[in-house]
């Protein structure tokens, strides 16, 4: 008799209140409460089953990866999980029914979808994304390497700021110039090096390389190859996105699940400390070879030189 009552209740209640119904806890699914009457859809919010994702967002950290996976989710075949996963780096010993659980739930035709930025330099992460699909669709996040250390450093300073400056972090031996690739905020941005160690376990037209700077310039523009790669109608377009003069970014007219504007939160488009010409000029210098390397390797010249 209750399984029977409750549906009842909802019948009632989610039209008036135009959101999911009350006893439907996964706000995550929200976009999935399906209106009484409406056909050819089931009811529950909660149906459709998990699934390992199909398309993964590798990196770069500080690429705009987040930005890229908020506007994606507006796609009704989109479904993604929040939080990084960190999954093929750190929790991979947890097994991978541990990981599908954490993915929402999808009904047929709809695409599953995390981002974890680190994948990109994790060494082990290309032969583990391939043991569970070689089919699985990578997409990377690039940003000038310059912009993206200064933009990591930022972001350490902004934890610990009794860290030393960005300059004596940059060079081994200030003297001579000598870079320390051993930085991490140095490392990340030597893309070829990474890129190759995917190629040995995906080919190139299973990677799709968004340009970080074109992600705020166009934003609808990189959401339309990226849908194209995907295999997803184009449905988020230049009417999805305005620009917010304040956050000095684009956001988007409507978050999923919602009818507000959002903008990504304070921690994305931080403002960066002033680096002297000279130690940006010598790592441009540092990065040119790498970056032409990359430009040759993806067919894209992403316009960092
Ligand atoms: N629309 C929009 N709004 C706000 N920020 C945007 C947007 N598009 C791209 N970006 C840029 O994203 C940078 C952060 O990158 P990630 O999200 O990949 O960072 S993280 O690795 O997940 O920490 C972040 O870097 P910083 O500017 O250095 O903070 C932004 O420049």
């Amino acid at each position: 008799f209750l399984p029977l009552l409750i549906p009842e209740v909802w019948l009632i209640a989610a039209p008036e209140l135009g959101k999911c119904p009350p006893l439907v806890s996964d706000p995550s699914n929200a976009k999935w409460c399906l209106w009484p009457g409406e056909k050819g859809v089931p009811f529950f919010s909660g149906s459709g089953t998990k699934q390992l994702p199909q398309a993964i967002i590798i990196g770069v950290k500080k690429g705009g990866t987040r930005a890229l996976l908020e506007f994606l989710r507006v796609h009704p075949d989109v479904r993604a999980v929040g939080a990084e996963p960190h999954f093929f780096d750190r929790s991979y010993d947890k097994g991978l029914a541990w990981y599908r659980d954490l993915m929402p739930r999808t009904l047929d035709g709809q695409i599953t979808m995390e981002k974890t930025p680190s994948y990109f330099v994790t060494r082990e992460a290309p032969a583990r994304i391939s043991a569970m699909s070689k089919d699985t669709k990578l997409i990377v996040v690039v940003r000038d390497p310059v912009t993206r250390a200064i933009s990591d450093y930022t972001q350490t300073l902004s934890k610990r700021p009794d860290i030393p400056t960005f300059e004596s972090l940059t060079f081994k031996n200030r003297s001579t110039g000598l870079i320390d690739t051993s930085w991490s905020a140095i490392q990340i941005g030597i893309y070829a090096k990474h890129l190759e160690h995917w190629l040995r376990h995906f080919p190139i037209g299973q990677m799709l390389f968004v340009s970080g700077e074109r992600l705020i310039s166009d934003p609808a523009g990189e959401l339309g190859r990226v849908q194209d790669f995907l295999g997803l109608k184009r449905i988020i377009t230049d009417k999805h996105f305005y620009f917010n003069k304040t956050k000095g970014f684009p956001c988007l007219k409507k978050a999923e699940g919602s009818s507000k504007p959002h903008c990504l939160g304070k921690t994305k488009g931080r403002t960066h400390p002033e680096i002297a010409q000279e130690v940006v000029q010598r790592l441009r210098e540092f990065y040119r070879p790498f970056n032409l390397k990359f430009y040759q390797m993806t067919g894209h010249d992403f316009g960092w030189d």
